[in-house]
């Protein structure tokens, strides 16, 4: 996490990069002429304490991106979105401090209320055209991500890019198989689950065969994300910007992302990724009940009896009589179908294709519980009886 920007640490941090720190002058007649409808991206970079995110917000900010970017440090991802945007409407005490770096590029320290910035920020949309968010090292970045989601409904003007987690090689698989009490998902754990992108950062710091074991861990909680290995967080910035992982336009390159989930080698992580591809059409409706019996009411066990609990969701799907695919996309309890731009040719099979990332999950359950959604005349069998509550996480 960056310090305030306006400590000595933080300048004399910037010092190397961003030599002269100039304070922000609004320009109420610019902020005026800002009518136009441009839509922000916003990437989202999260990992554990101390793995490099601040190393790889500054290594963006100075490497040549011919972009204005705005970077939001924050402390909020603790606590649901629900709850972040009431204590906002309620006008809470807003603590925020803005620089404008000498490239055009602003940093913003944001402390709670991430949205009050957020839309602060956007009056001055003229003056950038990318946000980068880092979350704390404890975050879980789907509360934010969550936020983002809900804003976008709202019409706001930012769309969620991307999820970067960067991950520490020599304390990773330390963090990812600490065991929180209650069985909790750890967080390092959430952030690599939730992730677009995996950073495997400080590979200096471990031997190859490390490595492996580290990669191999995360592949198994996650087998939709990019994993890349980096040093000082170096990474070519098209693999981290402009991601478009949330797109609901984008049909074809999920599909293409899709065909490629591994199936990785169960190494006894409490997260999981399971896939499978159903072939038909499922009816909309079925397949709502079916998504919100997994997401909202939680009540679908594996065959131990615990409920299953999902993070991320991803899924190409035929929907019946809709003529373009559908995009499934989900992060904890909040879930979007929204249609592609691409419509399925007359004459091809229609399938779907489904990608969870969670915990408890169970290949057949799941598959079966599609399936019912997409065959029309079976009773939906999802619901177990109303005394098996599950608890929430
Ligand atoms: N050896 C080594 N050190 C690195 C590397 N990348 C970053 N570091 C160092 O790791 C420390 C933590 O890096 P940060 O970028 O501040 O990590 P962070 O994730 O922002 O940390 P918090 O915000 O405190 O959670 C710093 O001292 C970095 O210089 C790397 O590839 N190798
Ligand atoms: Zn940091």
């Amino acid at each position: 996490m960056l310090p305030a920007m306006n400590t000595v640490e933080a300048e004399e941090e910037y010092a190397e990069d961003c030599p002269e720190l100039v304070p922000i002058e609004t320009n109420k007649q610019e902020e005026e002429n800002l009518d136009f409808i441009v839509k922000i991206p916003v990437t989202i970079i999260t990992g554990y304490l101390g793995a490099g995110k601040t190393t790889l917000l500054n290594y963006i900010l100075t490497e040549q991106h011919n972009r204005k970017i705005a970077v939001i440090l924050n402390e909020f991802g603790e606590g649901s979105a629900v709850e972040k945007s009431l204590s906002i409407s309620q006008g809470g005490e807003l603590y925020e401090e803005w620089l404008e770096l000498r490239n055009g590029c602003l940093c913003c320290s944001v402390k709670d209320n991430g949205l009050r910035a957020i839309e602060n920020l956007m009056q001055k949309k003229g003056k950038f055209d990318y946000i980068l968010l880092e979350t704390t090292g404890l975050a879980d970045p789907g509360a934010v991500a969550s936020m983002f989601w809900v804003d976008a409904e709202l019409g706001s003007d930012i769309y969620l890019d991307g999820i970067i987690t960067v991950v520490d090689s020599k304390y990773g698989l330390k963090h990812l198989t600490e065991e929180k009490p209650d069985g909790l998902v750890n967080e390092a754990t959430r952030q690599v689950a939730l992730a677009d992108m995996i950073l495997i950062n400080k590979t200096d710091l471990v031997s190859e065969e490390e490595l492996n074991k580290l990669a191999a861990t995360i592949r198994s909680i996650n087998g939709l994300g990019k994993i890349l290995e980096t040093q000082r967080s170096r990474v070519h910035l098209s693999n981290i910007l402009d991601l478009h992982a949330y797109d609901t336009l984008t049909g074809i390159s999920l599909q293409k992302k899709l065909q490629h989930v591994p199936t990785a080698p169960h190494l006894d992580q409490s997260i999981v990724t399971v896939t499978f591809e159903v072939p038909g059409s499922a009816k909309e409706e079925s397949l709502n009940v079916f998504i919100q019996n997994l997401l909202w009411e939680k009540n679908i066990q594996n065959k131990d009896g615990h409920c299953m609990e999902v993070i991320r969701l991803k899924g190409l799907v035929s929907i019946k009589d809709k003529p373009q695919q559908m995009i499934l996309q989900g992060i904890h309890e909040l879930y979007e179908l929204e249609e592609s731009l691409v419509s399925w040719k007359d004459d091809a099979e229609r399938s779907s294709q489904l990608v969870f990332i969670g915990k408890n999950l169970d290949k057949d359950i799941l598959k079966e519980l599609f399936l019912s959604a997409v065959v029309e005349t079976e009773e939906l069998r999802t619901a177990p009886g109303k005394d098996q509550v599950c608890p929430s996480h």
